[in-house]
């Protein structure tokens, strides 16, 4: 422990943090990205408990540890770590990830007016258009891996909260999607707290109801996380509002990358938006994103999209963290 020491960039998208590790992480054994993530876990998850716990990070700290990836197709791999565990695919952090590739000369074939860079993913690969032009990176769009609704119309029981309905849908990580109304509750005015103890709650309600698969395993077949959405679900040039609440009641600052394709195929597939029509998706801080399906495809036995996901990332620092042998407090804990 106390010859570690990790070197990150910190940055923001959309107000959600991104601690990209960039070195010092000890070898990571695994041929494939979900070998390298599972043995993350498995051997050395005391490093994500220390970079995303208090006393170094916080209960909503989000992070990144870039591995090699295993096919040249791929420019980095990501390992993507919250304050609960690991996540399948992570779209506010894989726009910063595509800055950071371009901005620390990652990626050398840079273009104007769109840099490409390619993630590797547990979900998969992911596609990434980084704006670039007189030396500066921007906007960057991502093209996730093929988003799907699971099932429409899950009744659930949602202790303390009722019964209702809710849609479950890929965007690289399982959602529950469902309007706040539906849970007696309002994203403008319900406090965090309520939204927190909503998106576990349901969390858990459809873990009780429905046994997940995923077409290329188990490793990807788990619920992420709930979506909790102002309802306004018929295509508008307004922004829709949506909060996403997953890991350790963990609340998304950004739209939510993943979560906002996994909406858009829920969209779709409720004839709310058709393909090519461009949607600004909100968080509850007011950060935007937008969202399109761009193409039909099949994945597997499920009718899927490709989607494209817009947002704008900014650099906040640089780190290195240590930690002292004799710091038990120091390895990370959480309050909440
Ligand atoms: O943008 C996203 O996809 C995510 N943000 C935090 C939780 C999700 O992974």
């Amino acid at each position: 422990m106390e010859s570690l020491e990790i070197k990150t960039v910190e940055m923001h998208t959309g107000g959600e943090p991104v601690r990209i590790v960039v070195s010092g992480m000890p070898p990571i054994i695994g041929k494939t990205i979900i070998e390298k993530m599972n043995y993350i876990r498995d051997n050395l998850d005391y490093i994500r408990k220390m970079l995303m716990n208090e006393p170094r990070g916080h209960s909503d700290m989000f992070g990144v540890i870039l591995v090699e990836p295993d096919t040249p197709e791929a420019d980095l791999g990501c390992i993507f770590i919250h304050n609960g565990g690991y996540a399948t695919m992570c779209g506010h952090v894989s726009i910063a990830v595509g800055r950071y590739a371009v901005d620390y000369g990652i990626v050398k074939n840079l273009k104007s007016p769109e840099t490409e860079v390619t993630l590797q993913c547990p979900c998969g690969l992911v596609k990434m258009y980084v704006e670039y032009s007189n030396g500066k990176s921007g906007i960057t769009i991502f093209k996730s891996v093929p988003a799907y609704v699971y099932q429409l119309d899950l009744e659930i029981i949602v202790p303390g909260f009722g019964t209702t309905t809710v849609d479950i849908s890929y965007g690289g990580g399982f959602y529950a999607v469902l309007s706040a109304s539906k849970l007696g509750l309002d994203l403008t005015t319900s406090s965090v707290e309520k939204l927190k103890d909503a998106g576990e709650a349901v969390k858990d309600a459809v873990n009780k109801s429905l046994k997940l698969t995923h077409p290329e395993g188990s490793d990807l077949a788990f619920m992420f996380g709930v979506i909790l959405t102002d309802g306004n679900d018929e295509f508008s040039d307004e922004p829709t509002t949506q909060v996403s609440v997953f890991g350790h009641r963990q609340v998304d600052r950004s739209p939510c990358g993943s979560g906002t394709t996994a909406r858009v195929a829920q969209q779709i597939k409720r004839g709310y938006m058709k393909l090519n029509q461009q949607r600004k998706y909100q968080s509850v801080i007011g950060s935007v994103f937008t969202g399109e399906a761009i193409q039909e495809v099949k994945y597997g036995p499920y009718d899927a999209v490709i989607v494209k996901i817009s947002g704008r990332s900014y650099k906040t620092g640089t780190s290195v963290y240590t930690v002292e042998t004799d710091d038990e407090t120091g390895k990370g804990f959480l309050l909440s």
